[in-house]
């Protein structure tokens, strides 16, 4: 395998440049580019509304978890609504994360303009031919392939040696002010809710907390500008999160993604109050198949543009990704192979989005 020289930041990836849908959707068409047709619409006999009453994404207080004591009914209680929530669902909203709200203001806010800058502005952090990092989509691979209704913008941000710092530093300023308090703070969630799972699991805690101390984080912003032919396109083609844990800011209210549930794509209903968490493949390895990365999409409107920041946080660049051992103990069976970290995210970044796929050749023995 390649050898990682510590100074240079990894490259993870790198996707076709495609033209910006934010520039396109200013124009007066009416229809979509052939590009931009999918051809299994969300209108498709699969993807018939979940039947009523409508299942709805669980929703944990973090305070019963973060400042209960762990004796205490309500505390125990929660943490098993969190396990049942990763189990069944691996979805589920927080509230009282401790997120100051005035931050996530001003980082929305800030979002928002730095989206709106001049398409010359963006020009100079659009992504480059041989990296993904910056402007424009990711997981393209061939010219024919069917785009995402949307523009991102995604960018390394933990640990620091693995930054494009030239990238970083070329953020306006304010932005980056509020992106680096906002990396810090979901990093400390991540690693706070990653410890509640272990608990839960029945994990050796260290393990989690070694596997996690100085983790890998990125972080992409979703811009979903409205579509003219909302029902023929997708915002964002299904998938898993190759990640252990996303935390999903919602910027706005306008809904949009969809997980599925059972068989049936169930809407997540933004909740000001909240934000939405999942759970990635790495933690679906790492917790031996008891929690499921589960797989999502995003559809879109012709009313309203919808954003969206989801923060990755995988585990620490040097360790092998493998069913936690305290786990494989307890079970008695490794049900996912292991491999070193950075070879599944090369190979997870070479590849177009497919459901789940790139787990599947995880997996030791189906189960
Ligand atoms: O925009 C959303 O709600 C979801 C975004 C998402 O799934 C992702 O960035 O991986
Ligand atoms: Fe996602």
């Amino acid at each position: 395998m390649e050898q990682h020289n510590e100074e240079e930041p990894i490259n993870f990836g790198r996707s076709l440049i495609v033209p910006s849908v934010q520039e396109l959707a200013k124009q007066p068409i009416t229809n979509i580019p052939p590009r931009y047709v999918h051809h299994d619409p969300h209108h498709a006999s699969d993807n018939a509304p979940a039947p009523a009453p409508t299942p709805s994404v669980p929703v944990i207080d973090l305070r019963y978890l973060f400042v209960e004591a762990s004796g205490s009914l309500a505390y125990s209680s929660e943490l098993n609504k969190l396990h049942t929530a990763s189990k069944e669902w691996g979805f589920f909203q927080v509230i009282n994360h401790g997120i100051s709200e005035s931050l996530l203001e001003d980082f929305k806010r800030e979002i928002l303009s730095f989206f709106n800058l001049p398409m010359e502005e963006k020009l100079k952090l659009w992504q480059e031919e041989d990296n993904h990092e910056g402007f424009g989509q990711l997981f393209v691979v061939s010219e024919d392939q069917k785009l995402d209704w949307s523009d991102m913008f995604y960018i390394t941000t933990l640990p620091h040696n693995l930054r494009k710092s030239q990238l970083f530093q070329n953020l306006p300023q304010v932005l980056r002010e509020k992106f680096e308090a906002y990396s810090m703070e979901m990093k400390r969630l991540a690693v706070a809710i990653l410890g509640q799972m272990a608990l839960a699991l029945g994990m050796d805690t260290h393990e989690m907390t070694e596997l996690f101390q100085d983790g890998v984080q990125s972080v992409r912003m979703n811009y979903y500008p409205p579509c003219p032919q909302p029902e023929m396109a997708l915002g964002f083609s299904s998938h898993s999160d190759a990640d252990a844990l996303t935390i999903l800011y919602q910027l706005n209210q306008a809904a949009g993604l969809q997980i599925r549930k059972d068989g049936n794509w169930v809407t997540v209903k933004p909740r000001p109050d909240a934000l939405v968490v999942n759970v990635g493949d790495i933690l679906e390895i790492i917790s031996n198949g008891v929690y499921k990365s589960i797989e999502h999409r995003v559809i879109v409107n012709s009313d309203d543009k919808r954003m969206s920041v989801a923060t990755f946080y995988s585990s620490n660049m040097g360790t092998e990704l493998g069913p936690a051992r305290s786990l494989v103990a307890k079970h008695n069976v490794a049900n996912y192979r292991r491999v070193p970290l950075d070879a599944y995210f090369k190979g997870f970044f070479a590849r177009k989005l497919d459901g789940k796929s790139y787990l599947d050749f995880m997996k030791l023995h189906q189960h």
